[in-house]
């Protein structure tokens, strides 16, 4: 402490001995002592009390504002307020102000109070804040109005004790989701608020995958995003607000944040921040089976995280290591920078051999003379469930985003014992995060080798054409535009009558079938022989086009 004397020292030394009375504010005594110190030190003043009365931590301030350092993540139960409440002077007759509003909100106090100074040292009135359990008015804390300071009556404790009861009692009610962790999800964007309100759609679905509960969303239109700070501090503070309402222990933002934007978030709130990407990986990381598939989430959660760490700061925890520090292969990410570059040329070089491994099993099937059929498509299009059918084998198929994230292949038989192999692929997803199309490369080299591509998309789904754009344009990024084509309308069973003759006479060319009900199955059986195992045939066939019979 800087410019202090030493019997303000002492002065400020012998407050960590005052035991504050439990239904009171202060003792009389009290209210004078810290009125007095602070005005000699022509400072605020602070103190941090515990619900026992006892003093944890003594806080000098500048003249006109205190700041509270760190605070133990001790009582880290989201439903749970810190059990300390600020007592602090203003040099001012200001009562609670925005900033102590912020504290409240940010570090979850019990409550904050505000004792007014004159400029003789002594104390003339206080004002005090606590949170509610839900909003009144729009507003989630309660402010008393000033009170002169030689009334004493509050207790603070006990309504803290009650707020968290009121804050557990809703949590019961929706325990069913027992331990899975809960986000609220935002958007923060230039885009028409029906857009983000869509893409949010799609982020809950992600974070259902991921096995998260979406505890709530906020949608904030911006005319641009700030690179740096992404909410300003109030609009965060409501979101912490929502969060502690509906019980949220992360935050997950819709696209991707800067790394500025990441560590000015965790340095204001105490929630975990997360974002699409990370989201996205942290699914790949549940997921991924093979020894390849683990290799490569893990290569592009490093290659993520990387520019994301700066030095050790105290949110890395909550930056690092996906939802509840699962991280790719079981272990922790490293947090180190030199032994991430190790990590990281590591798997690269696991990662060539495996291609090679990889390309000689091609070079195999290709001297067999198997025709190979590829399924790509949307996340959730239905691609495994379509090779379930057709082969009649058990691949994973799961109302999940994501549910296939390793190259599955099966064989498929045609009379005369004719045979050709039909691959399903990972799914694809619209802005798939720059990280992931690369690290992804390897599962879908498979693709490369195909001679035909089944695209397989979700007909019943409403952003169909989108959806259909989204992996073409990932088809052409990958140079596998030059494959073959044929474009699949699945769960056909789901539209009614008007539905299908529209979709047919927008998109001729597609072939319309059910996986679950099979119907245009047959023709599908058709096009692939005609196609793969007729290949002279298929070569005369333009693209596009139906092959006439
Ligand atoms: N109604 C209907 N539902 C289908 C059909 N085909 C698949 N589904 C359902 O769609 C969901 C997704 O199916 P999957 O086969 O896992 O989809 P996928 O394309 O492999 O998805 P990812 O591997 O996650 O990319 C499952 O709940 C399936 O039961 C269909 O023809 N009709
Ligand atoms: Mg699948």
């Amino acid at each position: 402490m800087q410019g202090l004397k030493p019997s303000q020292l002492t002065a400020l030394n012998r407050l960590f001995n005052r035991r504050f009375p439990a239904a009171d504010v202060y003792t009389p005594e009290q209210a004078r002592e810290i009125a007095l110190l602070s005005r000699a030190l022509g400072r605020q003043l602070g103190l941090l009390i515990d619900r026992k009365g006892r003093v944890q931590t003594v806080l000098v301030g500048e003249a006109g504002s205190i700041l509270i350092p760190q605070l133990a993540r001790g009582r880290s139960g989201q439903e749970r307020l810190r059990g300390l409440r600020l007592l602090h002077t203003h040099l001012t007759p200001e009562g609670v102000s925005q900033e102590d509003l912020m504290d409240l909100l940010f570090l979850r106090l019990d409550a904050v109070i505000a004792l007014s100074v004159n400029p003789a040292g002594e104390p003339i009135q206080w004002q005090a804040a606590h949170l509610l359990p839900r909003a009144v008015e729009g507003l989630p804390y309660h402010l008393s109005a000033p009170q002169a300071w030689t009334r004493t009556a509050a207790d603070f404790a006990a309504t803290a004790q009650a707020l968290e009861d009121e804050l557990a009692r809703v949590a019961a009610v929706g325990r069913e989701a027992a331990n899975t962790p809960r986000a609220l999800l935002v958007s923060v964007s230039a885009l028409p608020r029906l857009v983000q309100e869509r893409n949010l759609d799609e982020l809950a679905a992600l974070a259902h995958t991921a096995g998260l509960t979406v505890a709530g969303r906020m949608v904030q239109r911006v005319t641009q995003v700030n690179p740096r700070l992404i909410l300003g501090k109030g609009k965060v503070a409501e979101l912490e607000v929502q969060a502690l309402q509906g019980r949220a222990d992360m935050l997950v933002f819709d696209g991707e944040l800067a790394p500025a934007q990441l560590h000015n978030l965790a340095d204001i709130t105490e929630r975990k921040v997360m974002d699409r990407t990370q989201l996205i990986l942290d699914i790949f990381a549940q997921h991924a089976v093979t020894r390849a598939g683990k290799l490569q989430v893990e290569l592009a959660q490093l290659r993520y995280t990387q520019p994301r760490l700066v030095g050790k700061n105290r949110a890395m925890d909550r930056l690092m290591g996906g939802i509840g520090g699962r991280g790719p292969g079981e272990t922790k990410l490293e947090t180190d920078r030199r032994k991430i570059r190790e990590r990281m040329a590591r798997i690269r070089t696991a990662l060539d051999q495996l291609r090679r491994q990889r390309a000689f099993t091609r070079a195999r099937r290709a001297r067999q003379g198997l025709p190979v059929a590829a399924l790509v498509g949307y996340t959730n299009a239905g691609k495994s469930t379509l090779l379930n059918t057709l082969t009649r084998s058990e691949v994973l198929a799961e109302n999940k985003l994501f549910a296939t994230l390793d190259p599955t292949t099966r064989r498929l038989r045609f009379p005369a014992a004719r045979e050709l192999v039909l691959a399903d692929t990972v799914g694809f997803i619209r802005n798939l995060p720059k990280e992931l199309t690369e690290a992804f490369q390897a599962t879908l080299e498979e693709l490369e080798s195909a001679d035909l591509l089944l695209h397989v998309a979700d007909a019943a789904h409403p952003d169909l054409l989108q959806q259909i754009a989204a992996v073409e344009d990932t088809l052409t990024q990958m140079d596998l535009d030059r494959v073959p084509r044929l474009l699949l309308l699945n769960k056909w069973d789901q539209l009614a009558a008007p539905a299908r003759a529209q979709l047919a006479d927008a998109l001729p060319q597609a072939l319309p079938l059910s996986a679950h009900s099979g119907e245009g199955l047959p023709a599908l059986l058709d096009a692939l022989e005609l196609r793969l195992l007729h290949p002279a045939h298929a070569l005369v066939v333009p693209q596009g086009q139906t092959p006439q019979a």
